[in-house]
């Protein structure tokens, strides 16, 4: 399968408009993950490249952000509308520079769109407040600004949508943006600014620095004072090293960090769709997403039916390239990305696991499907994100136990459980020590709710009318002498 429109695939950074090389004239070579092929090449950049596109940056902010918001609005949904015209051929481009299946990309396409479509809507209802005055002669108003030039950076997992969610309500509130894609997969990020100017986007207002020497390009993104705001998606460690960074110009941050989802399942529950909804919440994206259930715990009494209901849907996953049909999962991103996985089965299987489905030996960097038993929390992938698709199958006796196994992490991103008790429901939901909670649902990601976590999982909303607050400032206005 191959792109229709060859244009889509762009070879260069974007910057102030233009397609740009680095300064340096390096470049490094994107590969498809599932068979190390070239895709092609990009430019390395460098500290003095993304200091000056966030000079741009800053530059077209004051037209920007005093567009009409109708305007801004105009422009997204355009944007929105091209993305989802070539749907299929940035679905095929991301297949090949991630490895997910043609499927799943497909789907990511549209999420990513999504984001631009809300935002586009979202950009016309930034609303101010009137506050009853406090003393005569008094009035008190409050108005909402753009925060100013933002620095994103973002993961390969979801090389498109983790970078609307961020872009769109940014680009909604009046903020121009300078993003550091990851560094395997800057080609969807590339794609869309293509389109992005098709639609009209004024040049310098979205730029894209393409770069394999990421500590130097956040370095900059987080010190240069001309940036008002970070927006990061990736690993707590990552995170926590921008957070420090940020701290020396007090810039706001949004930051959406790791998950060690539990994915609970009571012994009223109906056990069909428990295992139905455990299977697109562990295994999307060959379970590397920061929302894949980390942690299966069942209960006791339905343990042995879940398994084997389980089992049986785990062995029918079709695995292999993801632009081939009917394929279920891909290869994993890189070869750390597989060692990792591996050690983290080994060390299970070493403690007294017993794998029950798939194979820890994998070729090349595809994985059968894995399902262990007889797991426990002394165990590393009880505390660490597995990001790959290998599902344990922890058991409780329980509600209280079931909690507290859940919250025994530092994450505390996503989680989901299944009961048809509604008193359990209510208490249990109320109880989990996370951002989202699905109920008798494995797949909770849309436009519409906001997405992220508490504790070392980060801070912000992405996505629904929370979004747009994490790019905007609250400024008061106190009118005396009337
Ligand atoms: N919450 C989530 O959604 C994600 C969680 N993870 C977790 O993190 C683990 C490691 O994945 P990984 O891709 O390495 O995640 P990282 O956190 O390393 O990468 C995410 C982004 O941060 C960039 N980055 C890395 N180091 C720095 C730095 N010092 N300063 C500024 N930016 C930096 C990366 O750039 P570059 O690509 O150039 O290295 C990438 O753009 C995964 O196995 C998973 O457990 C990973 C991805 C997403
Ligand atoms: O893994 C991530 O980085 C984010 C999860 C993707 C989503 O469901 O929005």
């Amino acid at each position: 399968m191959s792109m229709k429109n060859k244009d889509l695939l762009r070879s260069k950074a974007f910057v102030d408009g233009k397609w740009t090389d680095a300064h340096s004239g390096k470049t490094y070579d994107i590969k498809n993950p599932a068979d190390d092929s070239v895709i092609t090449s990009v430019p390395d950049m460098d500290e003095e490249d993304v200091k000056e596109a966030i000079e741009i940056a800053d530059r077209e902010f004051p037209k920007w952000s005093s567009m009409l918001a109708k305007d801004r609005s105009e422009i997204l949904d355009k944007w929105y509308r091209l993305l989802m015209d070539n749907q299929e051929d940035l679905a095929v481009l991301m297949t090949m520079e991630m490895g997910k299946p043609l499927k799943e990309s497909m789907g990511e396409v549209a999420y990513g769109a999504s984001f631009i479509q809300w935002f586009s809507e979202e950009a016309k209802r930034v609303y101010g407040d009137v506050v009853p005055n406090h003393a005569q002669g008094k009035r008190i108003v409050v108005i909402k600004q753009p925060v100013g030039v933002t620095g994103i950076i973002t993961p390969w997992n979801f090389p498109l949508a983790m970078i609307t969610r961020k872009v769109g309500p940014a680009l909604a509130a009046g903020c121009t943006v300078v993003i550091k894609p990851a560094q395997d997969t800057p080609l969807s990020a590339l794609a869309a600014a293509y389109l992005a100017q098709k639609a009209g986007l004024p040049p310098g207002v979205l730029n894209i620095v393409t770069s394999n020497s990421a500590s130097e390009i956040g370095k900059e993104l987080t010190t240069n004072k001309l940036v008002k705001k970070i927006s990061f998606t990736g690993s707590t460690k990552v995170g926590k090293m921008l957070m420090e960074q940020s701290a020396s110009t007090v810039k706001k941050i949004s930051l959406e960090l790791g998950g060690n989802a539990p994915f609970v399942v009571f012994e009223d529950a109906d056990i069909e769709a428990a295992a139905e909804g455990a299977i697109a919440c562990k295994f999307r994206n060959a379970g590397q997403t920061c929302v894949c259930a980390n942690r299966i715990l069942v209960h006791d009494k339905v343990y042995d039916q879940f398994v084997e209901k389980f089992s049986e849907k785990v062995k029918k996953l079709k695995v292999g390239n993801g632009l081939d049909s009917g394929v279920d999962i891909g290869p994993l991103i890189n070869d750390s990305a597989v060692e990792k996985v591996s050690e983290l089965v080994e060390d299970a299987l070493q403690k007294g696991a017993k794998l029950v489905v798939g194979s820890n030996k994998p070729e090349g960097r595809f994985f059968d499907p894995m399902v262990l038993t007889d797991v426990n929390d002394e165990m590393e992938m009880f505390s660490k994100e597995i990001f790959g698709p290998v599902a344990p199958v922890y058991r409780f006796s329980s509600d209280e136990e079931a909690i507290e196994l859940s919250n025994k992490t530092k994450f505390g991103l996503a989680s989901y459980f299944y009961s048809r008790d509604i008193g359990r429901i209510w208490k249990v939901a109320e109880s989990l020590q996370y951002g989202m909670v699905g109920i008798n649902e494995g797949l909770i990601s849309t436009e519409v709710a906001p997405f992220g976590g508490v504790k070392e999982s980060g801070m912000g909303r992405e996505g629904s009318k929370y979004g747009i607050d994490e790019y905007l400032n609250i400024k008061y206005m106190l009118m005396g002498g009337l």
